[in-house]
């Protein structure tokens, strides 16, 4: 039987990030892919204009859809603008007993725009991060959680094992923004591992934080375990953008289609 994935995230009207880039790639991978939303945004690949949330009732109605009917075999969240919306997500994971939990912590966009309420950070640390199997941060949102500045590959051990012995869970610090290279560091059971990147000189980056929590999560339905699924989402991820595709008039999207073959689909 097909195996089961479900992106809780906003959704990118010019479709390179948020649920759109997650169904895409969930898809890309393998996986049959359900989405509940949890914000609208006006946006494209220069920056993001409007951002209208969804109630909490909604969002618990859709998650209840979900879950009541074709359950997901992993779940991957990424934006939750507000301290509301994260608690009625934690309710509603804790309720379902759902797995393969992958939390991409969104603050801001590639292009710089901000994606969630200041305040919704604290909640997020207390009541979200405790479900999760893996949380994926990348330099700045590391810095961020962990109050480490990151300044070299040491400093990223440090704050991924701080953040993995607070909240329980395994932690990947992406290294997409650092200067050097694109190498990716997972920290988990008091051990840490590197997933090692050349940094591709492509300036299309939008979503490539979205397409690689979801093909983790793609992964883990799959049955891969952390590792394996990781290196899998992190070759999806590069292939995805070694593809050059070049759209939008600032940082454009990635070939989410890049893996498949078009003869499979005429
Ligand atoms: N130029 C690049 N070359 C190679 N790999 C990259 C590049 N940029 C990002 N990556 C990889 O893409 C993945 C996402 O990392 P990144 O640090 O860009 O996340 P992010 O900042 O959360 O993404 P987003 O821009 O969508 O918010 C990581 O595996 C990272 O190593
Ligand atoms: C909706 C949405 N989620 C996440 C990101 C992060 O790239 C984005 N730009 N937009």
């Amino acid at each position: 039987m097909m195996k089961t994935a479900l992106t809780i995230a906003g959704s990118d009207s010019s479709g390179g990030a948020g649920i759109q880039a997650d169904m895409k790639t969930m898809t890309a991978n393998g996986v049959y892919a359900m989405s509940a939303i949890t914000a609208l945004t006006a946006q494209n690949t220069t920056g993001v204009m409007s951002i209208m949330e969804v109630s909490k009732e909604f969002l618990e109605q859709q998650l209840d859809s979900i879950f009541t009917d074709i359950y997901p075999d992993a779940v991957k969240i990424g934006m939750v603008p507000s301290p509301d919306l994260i608690r009625a997500i934690a309710d509603k994971l804790e309720y379902y007993h759902a797995k393969n939990i992958v939390i991409d912590p969104v603050m801001i966009a590639t292009s710089g725009s901000r994606l969630i309420r200041e305040e919704t950070i604290n909640i997020m640390k207390d009541k979200l991060f405790p479900h999760g199997a893996l949380l994926t941060p990348n330099l700045w949102e590391a810095s961020v959680l962990s109050g480490i500045t990151i300044r070299d590959e040491m400093d990223m051990v440090r704050a991924a094992e701080l953040l993995s012995k607070e909240y329980g869970c395994a932690v990947l610090c992406k290294g997409g923004h650092s200067e050097k290279n694109a190498n990716d560091l997972l920290y988990y059971d008091k051990k840490y591992r590197w997933f090692i990147g050349e940094r591709i000189h492509n300036l299309n980056t939008h979503g490539t934080g979205c397409t690689l929590s979801s093909a983790i999560a793609a992964e883990l339905a799959k049955g891969k375990d952390l590792e394996e699924a990781i290196q899998l989402a992190k070759e999806y991820v590069t292939g995805a953008l070694e593809a050059m595709l070049d759209l939008g008039k600032g940082n454009g999207p990635l070939n989410h289609m890049w893996n498949i073959k078009q003869e499979d689909i005429l």
